[in-house]
């Protein structure tokens, strides 16, 4: 599938060394993610293409936008890959109430979230795998996993199960125990209660064919299409392998979704499957979780089409910290809209504080855990005195535009 246009990257005079470091879901500390040098390995889930691209989404893509452009900032090449969950229920389910073929509504919410992460000036994945051209791989990846891990349940459709819970670290990734994990299972679109399952947490892999839904051949598997989890874990594993340095997603995708993707990239390739697990919290409207279900949802293309600037929006998000829940809002927008007001007229004036000092607390707070809010806050601290006449640096508007295009994503 493809991605979108890669943004333009200002160079940026070289950083001393630090580590980028964020905070992995898994052993709940501040870890350092990717490799002293060379290429770190990234996959960030991808949309289920309806409603796109709401709040939510768009704080979870550019948060990991952000963790792409420290590493860039620090000489790490990033091999991004990311999936789109193009077959699924949800997406049947919506296609179905809106009278919409399921294909139709896939293709144009991709393409508007191809054309909303350009606005938002997010850097592309390498590989842009779409889940039905990625069941091909999620076949392989089935015959690959040691097959007494795999079992049919009995019953009219002899859907294909993973033995989860018997992969060592199982539960590693969400530290949730038993019952928070039943419980987290049975609302985000799992199964515990189906009859003939040998362990509640058991995971669909391979769903046979219903009557009316798409289908695909699945070789001695039956016809059918496959689960959500196993899409990713194929994905990821074909394009990364192992190890990979950071899974990422929203909060809402740490269980079951990514101790499920993780406990079967183990049962197939022996290894962990990940480093870190980076989350980013949910966002809101009003207080309210931003979701398709509640409709409750405020999109980029929406406020594009209104003619607000995406830079604000990017700048809105910004302002919250990747890790916290919070609620988008009419106040959030206005304050991102006179922050990028003020920041491009001070980049107007002829000098300003040293730039370097700017740039430099800028990379100590965004490879601190991403703390984004901090960083805007050295750039408002910089323009402030820049408009107010302090400083001798003729050199420094122009750097801090380029930090604030290279290192934040906003091309003032
Ligand atoms: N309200 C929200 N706030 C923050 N992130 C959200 C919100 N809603 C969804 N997300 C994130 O946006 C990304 C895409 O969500 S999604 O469209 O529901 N799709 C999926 O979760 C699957 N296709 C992942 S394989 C996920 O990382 C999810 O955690
Ligand atoms: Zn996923």
């Amino acid at each position: 599938m493809q991605a979108w246009p890669h943004p333009d990257i200002p160079k940026i005079p070289d950083a001393a060394p630090q580590p980028v470091r964020v905070h992995d879901s898994s052993t709940k500390e501040l870890v350092t993610v990717g490799p002293e040098s060379g290429t770190a390995r990234l996959y960030v889930c991808g949309i289920t293409p309806y409603d796109a691209t709401h709040m939510g989404h768009a704080n979870t893509y550019v948060t990991f936008d952000l963790l792409y452009r420290q590493w860039l900032d620090a000489g790490i090449e990033v091999n991004y890959v990311q999936n789109i969950t193009d077959i699924d229920d949800p997406l049947l389910e919506r296609a179905n109430a809106t009278g919409v073929d399921w294909r139709e509504l896939a293709d144009s919410q991709i393409e508007l979230f191809r054309g909303d992460m350009t606005a938002l000036g997010v850097i592309p994945p390498a590989h842009y795998i779409g889940a039905v051209e990625g069941i091909p791989l999620v076949l392989e990846a089935l015959d690959q996993i040691p097959q007494d891990m795999l079992y049919q349940v009995e019953g009219e459709y002899r859907d294909w199960y993973f033995t989860a819970p018997r992969v060592s670290d199982f539960g590693d990734v969400a530290g949730l125990d038993h019952d928070a994990q039943i419980a987290t299972f049975a609302e985000r679109g799992g199964d515990p209660e189906r009859p003939g399952k040998r362990d509640p947490l058991d995971t669909l892999v391979w769903q046979l064919e219903r009557p009316g839904e798409p289908s695909w051949p699945g070789g001695d598997r039956g016809r059918g299409r496959p689960g959500w989890h196993i899409e990713c874990t194929a994905i990821a594993h074909e394009y990364l392998g192992a190890n990979i340095d950071v899974q990422g997603g929203g909060s809402d995708l740490a269980f079951p979704h990514h101790e499920m993707s993780a406990a079967q990239s183990h049962a197939l390739t022996g290894e962990p499957f990940a480093k870190a697990y980076v989350h980013g919290g949910m966002v809101g409207l009003d207080g309210e979780k931003m979701s398709k279900s509640k409709g409750n949802l405020v999109k980029v293309s929406e406020l594009r089409a209104e003619g607000v600037d995406p830079r604000a929006v990017r700048l809105g998000l910004l302002a919250h910290h990747y890790r916290g829940d919070w609620s988008w809002s009419a106040e959030v927008l206005a304050a991102a809209k006179q922050r990028l007001s003020t920041w491009q007229r001070a980049i107007m004036a002829g000098s300003g504080p040293v730039g370097a000092d700017t740039l430099d607390a800028m990379r100590q707070t965004l490879r601190a855990d991403l703390d984004a809010p901090t960083a805007l806050a050295a750039v408002d601290a910089w323009a402030e005195s820049a408009l107010a006449g302090d400083g001798d640096d003729a050199s420094a508007p122009a750097l801090i535009a380029d930090a604030v295009h290279a290192l934040l994503g906003v091309d003032l």
